[in-house]
C-alpha cells in the first residue's frame, strides 16, 4: 500500500459517470479541460460467473489510456462487486496491468444492482462489505479508494461504515452526501460530508450539488474536505475545474453575464473535442448524435430560453444540424 495522499489536496476530480466517462469522453475531456484533476471509469459490473479476460479489463478502462503514463496517473478504474463475485481475480488482472487506482462502488442505488447485493446495499451488510474490502487490499497494492452514500435505507451505519473502511485499509473516500433510498432527491447534505471529515483520518471527498465555482468554496469552508468530486454539475459545466482555478487565482468573483460568456465559448470547444474522439474510435454520426442529445439535459439550462434551446437540440435530425445549431447559439 502506498503511504502517500492519493490526490493533492484540493483535488477537483470528474465523477465516474455511466453512459458518459468512457474512453473518447475522459480523452476528450483531458485534453480539452486539464484542469480536472482526476478520472474515473464508470463501474466495471464484477461478474459472478464466466470467465475474467484481461481484454474486457482494458477496453472499460481504454487502451490508448492505459499505454500513456500521463493519462493512466489521471484515470481511476472503479468496479462495483459483491460477495459473490469474482473480485479477486479482476483485481488480480488490474494488478497485473500495474493499474495507480482503483475504486470500489458503494453508492450505486439501482434495484437490480442492490437486489443482487453490490453498490450501496453493502452498505448495510458489514460482513459482505468486510470481505469485499479485504479481497481487494489483499490482492492490490497501488491506490485503493471506495465511493459511498450516507447508508443504504438510513444513517444508522454511517460511522461504523467509515470505521470499517478506514481500517481496512482504503486510502480515501469519496461521500456521495444522500443515502441509497433518497436516490437524487432534494440537495446533498453537506453536514455528513463534514462529519466523516472528523471521524476519519483519511482524505475526505465531498460529492454531491457541488454546482458552481463559489459552491466549492463554500464545502471546502464548511466541511474541510480534502478534495472534491462533480457528477450531474461536470457534465453541466465540463469547463467548471478550468472557471475555479481561474476564479480562486484571480481571487474573483464570477457574475452572471461572465459564466455565460464561459459557457458560449466553452461548449463549441467542448463538442468539437467530443466528435473527434467519437470519430477516432469509429462512432457513426448517428450515435454521436444520440450521445450528444444525452449530455444536453442541463447544459443549456443558464439561458433565458432554455427550454426552447434544449428543445431544438434534442429535436435535431442529424448531427450536422445539432452542430449548426451550436454555432448559431454562439452568435
Ligand atoms: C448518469 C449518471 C451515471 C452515474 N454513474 C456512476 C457510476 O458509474 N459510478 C459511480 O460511482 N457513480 C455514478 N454516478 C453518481 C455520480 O458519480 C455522483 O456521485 C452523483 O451524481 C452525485 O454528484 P452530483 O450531485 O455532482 O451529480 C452517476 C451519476 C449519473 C448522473
Amino acid at each position: 500500500m502506498n503511504n502517500f495522499d492519493v490526490f493533492p489536496k484540493k483535488s477537483l476530480l470528474f465523477a465516474p459517470m455511466e453512459g458518459i466517462t468512457d474512453e473518447p469522453y475522459r480523452i476528450a475531456l483531458m485534453k480539452t479541460f486539464p484542469e480536472w484533476d482526476q478520472f474515473f471509469t464508470d463501474f466495471l459490473r464484477v461478474p459472478t460467473v464466466g470467465k475474467i479476460t484481461e481484454k474486457m479489463i482494458i477496453e472499460h478502462y481504454g487502451e490508448r489510456i492505459l499505454k500513456r503514463e500521463e493519462w493512466r496517473k489521471k484515470n481511476s478504474f472503479q468496479i462495483l462487486t459483491t460477495e459473490r463475485a469474482q473480485t479477486k481475480a479482476v483485481v488480480e488482472i488490474l494488478e497485473s496491468l500495474k493499474m495507480d487506482h482503483l475504486d470500489l462502488n458503494l453508492g450505486c442505488p439501482s434495484k437490480k444492482v442492490n437486489s443482487h447485493h453490490g453498490g450501496a446495499y453493502l452498505l448495510s451488510n458489514h460482513t459482505a462489505l468486510k470481505f469485499v474490502l479485504k479481497t481487494i487490499r489483499e490482492n492490490f497494492t497501488g491506490h485503493f479508494t471506495v465511493k459511498m452514500r450516507i447508508g443504504y435505507r438510513d444513517d444508522v451505519n454511517f460511522s461504523d461504515s467509515l470505521k470499517l473502511i478506514q481500517d481496512e485499509g482504503v486510502e480515501a473516500i469519496t461521500l456521495h452526501a444522500r443515502t441509497r433510498d433518497q436516490l437524487y432527491k432534494g440537495v446533498a447534505d453537506w453536514s455528513y460530508i463534514k462529519r466523516a471529515v472528523e471521524e476519519v483520518k483519511i482524505p475526505l471527498i465531498g460529492n454531491g450539488d457541488i454546482w458552481i465555482a463559489e459552491d466549492i468554496e463554500k464545502i471546502f469552508k464548511e466541511t474541510k474536505c480534502h478534495s472534491v468530486m462533480f457528477g450531474r454539475s461536470a457534465m453541466k459545466t465540463p469547463w467548471l475545474a478550468k472557471i475555479y482555478k481561474e476564479y480562486v487565482n484571480e481571487g474573483g468573483h464570477i457574475d452572471d453575464t461572465y459564466w455565460l460568456y464561459q459557457r458560449k465559448h466553452h461548449l463549441e470547444i467542448y463538442f468539437e473535442a467530443l466528435l473527434a474522439e467519437y470519430r477516432e474510435v469509429g462512432w457513426q454520426d448517428n450515435l454521436i448524435l444520440k450521445r450528444f442529445k444525452s449530455f444536453s439535459r442541463n447544459l443549456y439550462d443558464d439561458y433565458d430560453d432554455f427550454e426552447t434551446i434544449r428543445g431544438s437540440f434534442l429535436r435535431s435530425e442529424s448531427l450536422a444540424e445539432y452542430l449548426d445549431r451550436l454555432y448559431a447559439l454562439k452568435g
